[in-house]
């Protein structure tokens, strides 16, 4: 079997009495195997071996599927598949080696297998049953059975199972759902000797219904209606979207300090006139989300109870699926998609209120092992500030600028800067300072082609120019581009309903 070592098996076993469940057709897709490279066939049924070994040179991997009365085990289970596999020219014989009733011992099988001259394959479901094949003395351990012995199967292939296999030592065949190249290659790199495929290269129907199912979905998602949420701490924002284009709107006050239930009870009050009208729910909301959890990340911005079950609320409460991201991440995949950073590695910052962030990295929005990925607020800033936010936002401004004895909104620090007012200079300078190290420790750190800017401060020219200014400071390929966010306040509730092409 060392000729194997490296190299792909085609399963030529088309769906059965499907129009290629032909003599000729097995034929022909060997052949096709043979010329793209395969190194062995994997064969159903003695007389396409024969075919086969007839008119193809490869190596045969030959079985003999039966449909038993009494016994859930298919394939190879008899001694008389054996000879009459090994008589038609098969290389290799598999047979069922699960832990599993059935009408004659693997050990004999394996005994008439190696009497014939061929080499045997166990096709296996678990760990344990690959250790007894191997002290039985197969010569291949092959990983097929794995997803097939009770309950659903599976989407993915068993890398694990692989790996446990390679441990035992010996030849391991990787076999059962390896669909895709890519999937093909993580086999070998789990320490497969070989990879066998079989639907995703001669099931033509199964390849079929796949792309068939994924254009099927993409037309629906881009003609889904979404309802789209985009909580934020004064105000929240509905909308239906479709594609990207937001068909309708309101705002409402961000319902503060009522308790859950009737928090949830505006909310839905507010989409009720759009009852029917949507296919999804997509929340996008100020705070942490983690597994369909909200939490607060700052409690003065919006004090909602640590894990609120948003997902599952709003799943009821509306009646279609839900989804929930944290705002700056779903504003950050909003400006990805359809904004600033469109099709770019890009973090998006928002400074208003609060600071938030979102990274999308190689098309994928990093949303974190707890929610909190690209969340540049909570970062430390340039001051020793607790957080960056605490200094460098609205809120924190405006803390400032009281702790100096000017009980100012931004917007008044903003006219006070206009007006050339030292104590509102300085206080933007050091908002500027702190959010510019943060910004140029995140170029360091990621390196991503743009920043995109948005929030009511982070879009006012004000706060954009002397940024941009302090970061020209650093050396070029150390210095953020930062563009001006062009969603503006819509990047949430764009981003959410996209987000929700996935569900
Ligand atoms: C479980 C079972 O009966 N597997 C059979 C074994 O020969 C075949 O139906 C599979 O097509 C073959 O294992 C290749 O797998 P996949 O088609 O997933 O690439």
């Amino acid at each position: 079997m060392t000729d194997l070592a490296g190299g792909l098996i085609v399963s030529c076993q088309p769906v059965d009495d499907g129009p290629l469940d032909t003599i000729p057709a097995i034929v022909a897709f060997a052949q096709a195997a043979r010329n793209g490279g395969a190194r062995a066939l994997r064969i159903e049924g003695a007389d396409n071996v024969a075919a086969v070994a007839g008119a193809c040179d490869l190596p045969i991997i030959g079985i003999i599927k039966r449909d038993l009365p009494d016994s859930p085990v298919r394939i190879t289970p008899f001694i008389a598949d054996v000879e009459a596999l090994a008589a038609a020219g098969a290389t290799v014989i598999a047979v069922d080696g699960t832990d599993r009733v059935r009408p004659v011992p693997v050990a004999e099988l394996l005994a008439a297998i190696h009497a014939a001259g061929c080499l045997a394959m166990a096709d296996l479901a678990t760990e344990a049953e690959a250790r007894v094949a191997k002290q039985l003395g197969f010569d291949i351990l092959g990983t097929t059975m794995s997803g097939y012995t009770g309950g659903p199967v599976p989407a993915a292939p068993d890398l694990g199972f692989v790996a446990a296999c390679r441990r035992l030592g010996g030849v391991v065949v990787a076999e059962g759902r390896y669909n895709t190249p890519a999937t093909a290659a993580s086999a070998m790199a789990a320490g497969a000797s070989a990879v066998c495929v079989g639907s995703a290269i001669t099931r033509t129907e199964h390849v079929t219904e796949w792309f068939r199912n994924a254009v099927d979905q993409a037309v629906r998602s881009s003609t889904a209606t979404v309802l789209a949420l985009d909580v934020g701490g004064t105000k929240t924002l509905a909308a239906l979207v479709r594609n990207g284009d937001i068909l309708e709107r309101q705002t409402i006050p961000t319902p503060q300090g009522v308790g859950t239930d009737a928090w949830f009870a505006t909310i839905g009050a507010l989409a009720a006139d759009w009852r029917g009208r949507y296919d999804a729910v997509g929340a996008a909301v100020t705070g942490v989300v983690q597994d369909g959890h909200w939490s607060a990340l700052n409690p003065r911005t919006l004090a909602i109870p640590e894990r609120t079950p948003l997902v599952e609320r709003l799943t009821a409460l509306f009646g279609v699926p839900a989804i929930a991201f944290n705002d700056a991440q779903a504003a950050a995949w909003g400006e990805y998609c359809h904004g600033a950073g469109r099709a770019q590695d890009m973090v998006f910052v928002t400074v208003s209120s609060g600071i938030g962030g979102g990274i999308v990295l190689q098309g994928r929005l990093l949303q974190g092992a707890n929610g909190l990925g690209g969340s540049l607020g909570q970062t430390r800033g340039a001051s020793g500030a607790e957080r960056l936010e605490t200094r460098a936002s609205g809120f924190g401004m405006a803390a400032s600028a009281a702790a100096l004895g000017h009980a100012a909104t931004t917007h008044e620090i903003f006219a006070s800067v206009e007006n050339g007012l030292p104590w509102a200079v300085a206080l933007l300078d050091e908002a500027v300072e702190d959010l510019a190290v943060a910004l140029g420790d995140l170029q360091r750190l990621i390196d991503p082609e743009v920043v995109v800017l948005g929030g009511g401060i982070g879009m006012l020219p004000q706060f954009r120019a002397p940024l941009i200014a302090r970061l020209s400071q650093e050396p070029s390929h150390l210095r953020p581009v930062i563009k001006p966010a062009s969603l503006g306040g819509d990047a949430g509730i764009i981003g959410i309903a996209d987000l929700c092409r996935a569900i």
